[in-house]
């Protein structure tokens, strides 16, 4: 085989009946040729660039109805007519770096040539002030892979499996934010992002900040050394705030009265454990019971003070609010109060940069309509999809994670104009995405269930043309990544043979006597 790895290079000629969207080619059979590899014909002026999406290979004399030994005999002999033929479905006409709409007719009889580093390259980049280097081309890792920044206006949703790479590009684009000087905020439940902070590179070890729940479970503290810790003071918060913190949904008319009562007999004295002890005394018609219960076991979430929004939104400033440890509703109270603390300042002007919002598992904060509750989850729910709807005239831009697209408001998610979709097999997540987007085409989804880990379908505004991409390694530390089962059963395999070492049980004795 010839080395055919650069541009401009003939590989076939276009036969059969074409279209505007696709064409056929057959390749010279001494040139291998792969499933989505880039390919172009020159037609006039332009360029005419396409990816391979089928790729079959015809024999009349080798056909389905021979028998085993016929073909063994013409195998032997080399006696074969196969003919091999590549399906291209066309991308869009070239031209100066830009991609339109292809409406040049395809004759048979054209050669076609592939599309190598430069090509490509050229196509794919955008000015550097506005492009997130996200990794390469899965099938020509020479050829890297770029967003533009200007596309994430209409908001990005990352989508896939769990374990198939979606925290890890999430943190790859947080990265190249970072790099351009973005305002970031984080809903992180399971402080998957948290060690992005640990990192050697000074961008990052200035500009990410982890704010901590008292509550919060404390994962990876041991590697994290001191974070900020995000309170809020009982006594700065009004009534319906308090029932919004103890899930009491403004319909419960007679459980928020209660919450008022206590609170004006308190006279803004208002500390939490005077506020539950003060429950108990209140001359009312309707006890709170459950309720007070349930304040009773987060009341570890007051602090001394109430975090201010100046310190987890200011320019060029990651700030990962850690939500681990918290049930779904306190989640939701917490990212309503920071979600809508940004809105405000957005919408009164008083922060004037950009501010990208990452919700990881979306599916928990923006469900469907039909699983919403009250209060604060309500709330929350609302101004998720006010922003994704709204969010980019006043420069709040969305960055949804999930691994259920299906459970997701659709509305929220078909806003998302961007995606990145890594491995999906569930065909109703599938489902879920191909009406969600305008850009998903039934071929890519086919090529879904087959991507590898870091693999992605990258459609939208943020890329000039839908491209499968490997996303670059991270330059920060990963949480949550994939555990290493049988080193761990080894190491608990040598920890139970210790156990049963007579000197050990010896010892364990001994210390018991003692
Ligand atoms: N592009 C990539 N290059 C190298 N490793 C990757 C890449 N993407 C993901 N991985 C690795 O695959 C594992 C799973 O990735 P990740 O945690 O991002 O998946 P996930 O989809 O967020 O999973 P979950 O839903 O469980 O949080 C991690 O160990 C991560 O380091």
């Amino acid at each position: 085989m010839r080395g055919v790895q650069g541009s401009g290079y003939e590989i076939g000629y276009t036969v059969g009946d074409n279209r505007s969207e696709s064409f056929m080619f057959v390749v010279n059979p001494e040139i291998q040729v792969k499933k989505w590899e880039y390919v172009y014909i020159l037609a006039y002026e332009d360029l005419i660039l396409g990816r391979v999406e089928d790729l079959v290979s015809r024999s009349d004399l080798l056909n389905d109805r021979i028998d085993y030994n016929s073909v063994r005999k013409y195998s032997e002999n080399r006696m074969n007519d196969n003919v091999d033929l590549c399906v291209v479905r066309i991308i869009g006409s070239v031209k100066d770096g830009k991609i339109s709409r292809s409406r040049y007719l395809i004759r048979p009889g054209q050669p076609v040539y592939r599309a190598g580093k430069d090509v490509l390259e050229n196509i794919l980049k955008f000015d550097d002030d506005r492009s997130l280097f996200l990794g390469h081309l899965a099938d020509q890792p020479d050829v890297k892979v770029f967003a533009n920044i200007n596309g994430l206006r209409r908001h990005l949703a990352i989508i896939a499996q769990t374990g198939a790479g979606k925290s890890h590009t999430a943190g790859v684009i947080m990265e190249e934010l970072l790099k351009k000087g973005a305002s970031i905020i984080v809903l992180d439940p399971h402080a998957d992002y948290v060690l992005m902070k640990n990192s050697q590179n000074q961008i990052y070890r200035d500009s990410i900040r982890v704010f901590r729940t008292p509550m919060s479970t404390g994962r990876y503290t041991d590697k994290l050394g001191k974070v900020d810790e995000f309170t809020i003071r009982f006594q700065d918060l009004n009534y319906e705030e308090v029932c919004d913190i103890m899930g009491i949904h403004e319909n419960y008319v007679n459980q928020s009265n209660v919450v008022k009562k206590i609170m004006e007999e308190l006279h803004g004295r208002k500390d939490v454990d005077e506020f539950i002890e003060k429950s108990e005394s209140v001359d009312v018609e309707h006890r709170i019971t459950a309720r007070i219960k349930y304040l009773r076991r987060i009341r570890n979430i007051f602090g001394s003070r109430t975090t201010d929004i100046g310190e987890y939104l200011a320019p060029a400033r990651m700030s990962v609010i850690d939500l681990s440890g918290l049930d779904q509703s306190l989640a939701n109270y917490f990212a309503y109060r920071v979600i809508s603390q940004v809105y405000d300042a957005k919408t009164a002007g008083s922060f004037e940069y950009p501010v990208f919002l990452f919700i990881e598992e979306a599916h928990n904060f923006a469900p469907p309509e039909k699983n919403r509750g009250g209060g604060a989850s309500k709330m929350l729910y609302d101004l998720v999809k006010k922003i994704a709807a709204e969010g980019r005239k006043f420069g709040i831009f969305l960055a949804i994670i999930t691994q259920r697209p299906g459970k997701i408001d659709q509305d929220v998610l078909s806003q998302c104009n961007s995606q990145i979709i890594l491995r999906i097999t569930n065909p109703v997540d599938q489902k879920a995405i191909l009406e969600s987007s305008e850009n998903m085409s039934a071929s890519l989804m086919e090529d879904l269930p087959s991507l590898d880990i870091g693999e992605a379908i990258i459609i939208g505004e943020i890329v000039k043309m839908p491209t499968i991409a490997k996303i670059r390694q991270r330059e920060t530390e990963e949480g949550g990544v994939d555990v290493d089962i049988t080193e761990l059963l080894k190491k608990a395999r040598e920890e139970a043979e210790k156990m049963r070492d007579p000197s050990a049980i010896k010892d364990r004795t001994r210390k018991l006597l003692e």
